[in-house]
């Protein structure tokens, strides 16, 4: 069977790590990737033997600064079956229609908003929905990361209310144009964050109320999480519901911050010391006057990574069954 042919769109944090992803896979293929500047990651993509590409009016900078670009952004489209498009958000409706006029399906991700798609995906919670569809949105990181909980908890024990504080890392780490950093910053002011009426695109009857901030931190995410259920159950019961996810990791063992979550993505050797798995402290699980309350860490570079390949997987009907995906996905990943 000839693999799936995917262009990465916008070669940055989330495409870079979408790419490498794909390519690990046995039924999807990397086409081609588009960057803007010739720098580092233009030839670290050649050295992978990615094809770079770039938009017309950057083809000459691109010569100029010696990377050697197969072709215009539209060029890359038409050697495609789907797109992940990871441009920075807002140029959503300017690419749609580009991907509509050349018949291609395509993947946005968080920064876009939920009707450009018309379809928010996770693969836990909805995988079936996205089954065909041409355009799918693959939800933020901390969105990501609350239905990966929100699901399985919702299934097992019904949910009557979530409340989060989401603690939000202030830029990603090789994010210079946005450092240094030194503030907390609520955001927004005015209640709730996106994130919850983010859960409801995908899981839409779930009552949430998220509040975010930003702290002066590049590694992680981190979320307070506070959940009224239905069902009365013990947080041994849903620590062993949690524990059993396969894109949920429990740390323990001396790690008491984020700081060490990463390192320890390092020692495992993932790929750029990623780490695609929520974090739930064990330790954290608790239940207090029937509410169940933890905290978990979230990698905002790579968490969304798994998803956007079962997203693919789901569009190209290469796989009809959510956990199947799930299962090669992981597999293919080391997860
Ligand atoms: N970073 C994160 O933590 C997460 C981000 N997201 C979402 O993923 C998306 C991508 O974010 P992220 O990876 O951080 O962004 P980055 O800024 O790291 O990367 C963006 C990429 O898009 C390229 N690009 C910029 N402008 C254009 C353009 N006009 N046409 C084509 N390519 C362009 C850039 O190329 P060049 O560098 O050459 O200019 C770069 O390769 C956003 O929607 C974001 O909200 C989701 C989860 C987590
Ligand atoms: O998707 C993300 O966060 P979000 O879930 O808070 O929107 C990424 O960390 C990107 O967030 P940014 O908009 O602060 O770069």
């Amino acid at each position: 069977m000839s693999k799936v042919k995917v262009a990465i769109n916008g070669y940055g944090t989330i495409g870079k790590r979408v790419a490498d992803a794909v390519q690990m896979q046995k039924d999807m293929e990397i086409v081609g990737i588009s960057k803007t500047k010739p720098n580092f990651e233009a030839f670290v993509a050649l050295d992978k033997g990615y094809q770079v590409y770039a938009p017309a009016d950057k083809l000459k900078g691109m010569e100029t600064g010696g990377v050697d670009a197969s072709g215009t952004i539209e060029d890359m489209i038409q050697t495609a079956d789907i797109v992940v498009d990871c441009t920075p958000g807002g140029f959503g409706d300017e690419n749609k229609a580009l991907y509509t006029k050349a018949g291609v399906k395509a993947i946005w991700q968080g920064g876009e908003e939920h009707e450009l798609a018309g379809c928010s995906f996770n693969a836990d919670a909805n995988y079936e929905e996205a089954l065909g569809r041409d355009f799918v949105r693959v939800v933020s990181c901390n969105t990501t990361g609350l239905c990966r909980v929100i699901y399985p908890l919702d299934q097992e024990f019904g949910i009557k209310k979530v409340r989060v504080t989401l603690m939000r890392r202030a830029a990603d780490p090789n994010d210079v144009k946005k450092g240094p950093i030194n503030a907390i910053v609520p955001s927004p002011i005015k209640l709730p964050s996106h994130h919850g009426p983010d859960v409801k695109s995908v899981i839409p009857h779930i009552n949430i109320t998220s509040t975010a901030v930003v702290l002066s931190t590049t590694l992680m995410h981190l979320h307070s999480l506070n959940i009224e259920m239905d069902k009365q159950c013990t947080a041994e019961e849903v620590a062993d519901l949690l524990a059993a996810q396969s894109r949920i990791r429990f740390i323990g063992q001396g790690i008491t911050s984020t700081a060490e979550i990463m390192e320890l993505g390092k020692d495992l050797g993932r790929p750029r010391g990623d780490m695609w798995e929520n974090c739930i402290w064990e330790q954290s699980v608790t239940i207090d006057e029937g509410e169940l309350y933890f905290f978990q860490g979230i990698h905002q570079e790579s968490d969304v990574i798994p998803e956007n390949v079962d997203a693919i997987r789901a569009m190209m009907e290469l796989e009809s069954n959510g956990a199947r995906s799930i299962e090669k996905t992981n597999k293919a990943m080391g997860i």
